[in-house]
């Protein structure tokens, strides 16, 4: 059976020597895979690198060594555009181009040359909470939670085989991101969709990981199953999260 994703020994150099850790890189050797749809939560303490290890998988950033592979095939033999089709990334600051709500929903449809399927994007955001917004609305003018749910909304709509999500309901309320979290879940059980989510809310991480990948040193120290990270004993989520 091929594998799903792949992160082969991915290295993140410094830019310059960085005097209070001594190490040359922010990470090395990071190596997990994804045999089949998943779940992950990736934790770590500020600092560690996720974000960059994010945007490294999503190919918005250098990998310095190492290789990444969607399905067997290594992102250096993939054409990006088609890469990005795959594995999709939504940025915690989330980034509304210029035009109405709806001209940012049919943004991705477009690039890809793909059909905008509007009766989905109703559905989803009827499912991130923003069903009464007026699509016509400028979304510069959307407030920050707002921009984060059509962002996740946008990705959503080319159903990716992987979402890389970035601390992507940091500025909503509880019942917002309830209805994110929910949706995601969803979105994996009945699509098949997996993600990797960097979040520092440890019930959020109960919530809606299978699998735990825990950043530290400069490395990836644990990856396991929720409940064994959780209930091992240590004390690692209170002491060191956020
Ligand atoms: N190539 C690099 N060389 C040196 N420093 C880097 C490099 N890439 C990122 N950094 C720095 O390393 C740190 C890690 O950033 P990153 O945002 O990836 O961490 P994080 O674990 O996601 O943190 P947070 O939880 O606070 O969002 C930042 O200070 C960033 O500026």
């Amino acid at each position: 059976m091929t594998t799903l994703f792949e992160l082969k020994n991915i290295t993140k150099n410094y830019w310059e020597s960085n005097e209070e850790t001594s190490r040359s890189f922010l990470f090395a050797n990071i190596t997990a895979t994804l045999q089949k749809p998943e779940r992950i939560a990736l934790l770590g303490k500020s600092g560690q690198g996720k974000s960059t290890l994010l945007r490294m998988l999503a190919l918005l950033d250098t990998v310095d060594n190492g290789d990444v592979c969607f399905k067997g095939v290594s992102a250096k033999d993939t054409d990006t555009r088609i890469w990005r089709m795959n594995i999709c990334y939504v940025a915690q600051q989330a980034v509304m181009l210029p035009g109405t709500i709806e001209d940012n929903l049919k943004t991705v449809s477009k690039l890809h040359n793909s059909t905008f399927d509007e009766n989905f994007a109703r559905e989803l955001m009827k499912d991130v909470g923003l069903s009464d917004l007026d699509w016509g609305k400028q979304a510069t003018d959307l407030s920050g939670g707002e921009k984060q749910r059509v962002s996740l909304v946008r990705s959503l709509l080319i159903s990716p085989s992987i979402l890389l999500l970035d601390e992507i309901t940091a500025s909503l309320d509880q019942q917002s991101k309830e209805y994110v979290e929910q949706l995601l879940v969803k979105f994996h059980l009945e699509k098949g969709t997996s993600f990797i989510w960097v979040t520092h809310d440890t019930e959020q991480a109960k919530k809606i990981s299978e699998r735990i990948w825990y950043m530290e040193d400069g490395t990836l120290a644990i990856d396991s199953k929720t409940e064994v990270f959780f209930e091992n004993g240590n004390d690692f989520p209170s002491q060191v999260m956020i």
